[in-house]
């Protein structure tokens, strides 16, 4: 695991110190364990490959696009390690084989790139990257939106504001039609 637990309690149980807590008072007694295995969970995705949930295909000889649209996912952000939290849409036009992938490794992909250290931007660009490189596709389109805490709770303090950002390669770049489509599918029924 890419998370040292031991280190993690021990400096957490510095950090509450510095805070000017007490950190054997009853109700914080077992907190740094409890953050360490928080931020085991939370950054999960360093220990994985996530190409690995690409691997499986199937022939379908299916050539429009596939979209998993509103993929929950929440993330942190790494410059004040606070939580941004959104959607991810996800679409894919097949390569010429027709092959196509298992609908929830889409999800999984955006699960995997989002227990990281991240900013909105790169999370994006991961998930393109890796439809890319691994499927093949004649297109790729990712938009994530998402609010960050960092902005809502602190600093600027405007919760409620939505940070929209996307990655569009192949078709969905060089056919303006193709790329309306799949935003027409972003925004259906919403
Ligand atoms: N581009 C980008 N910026 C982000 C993301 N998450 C947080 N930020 C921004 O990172 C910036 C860090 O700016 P700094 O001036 O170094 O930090 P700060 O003083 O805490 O900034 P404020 O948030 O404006 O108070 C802020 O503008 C954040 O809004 C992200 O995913 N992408
Ligand atoms: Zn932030």
């Amino acid at each position: 695991m890419a998370v040292d637990l031991a280190r993690v309690e021990g400096l957490v149980r510095e950090l509450l110190a510095a805070l000017g807590e007490d950190p054997e008072r009853d109700g914080l007694q077992d907190t740094p364990g409890r953050v360490a295995r928080m931020y085991g969970e939370l950054l999960a995705g360093l220990d994985e490959d996530p190409a690995r949930h690409l691997t499986v295909s199937f022939a379908a000889e299916h050539d429009e696009m596939v979209m998993v649209r509103d993929i929950p996912f929440s993330s942190l952000c790494e410059h004040h390690l606070v939580p941004f939290v959104g959607r991810a849409h996800v679409a894919y036009i097949p390569g010429t084989d027709g092959r196509i992938t298992g609908l929830s490794k889409l999800a999984r992909l955006v699960e995997a790139y989002s227990r990281r250290l991240q900013v909105q931007e790169r999370l994006t660009t991961q998930i393109a990257d890796c439809l890319e490189r691994v499927l093949v596709p004649r297109g790729v389109l990712v938009v994530v939106e998402a609010e960050h805490l960092c902005m809502s709770i602190r600093g600027v303090k405007k919760p409620g504001t939505l940070t929209v950002t996307s990655a569009v390669r192949g078709l969905f770049r060089s056919d303006p039609r193709t790329r309306a489509e799949a935003l027409q599918f972003v925004h259906a029924h919403r």
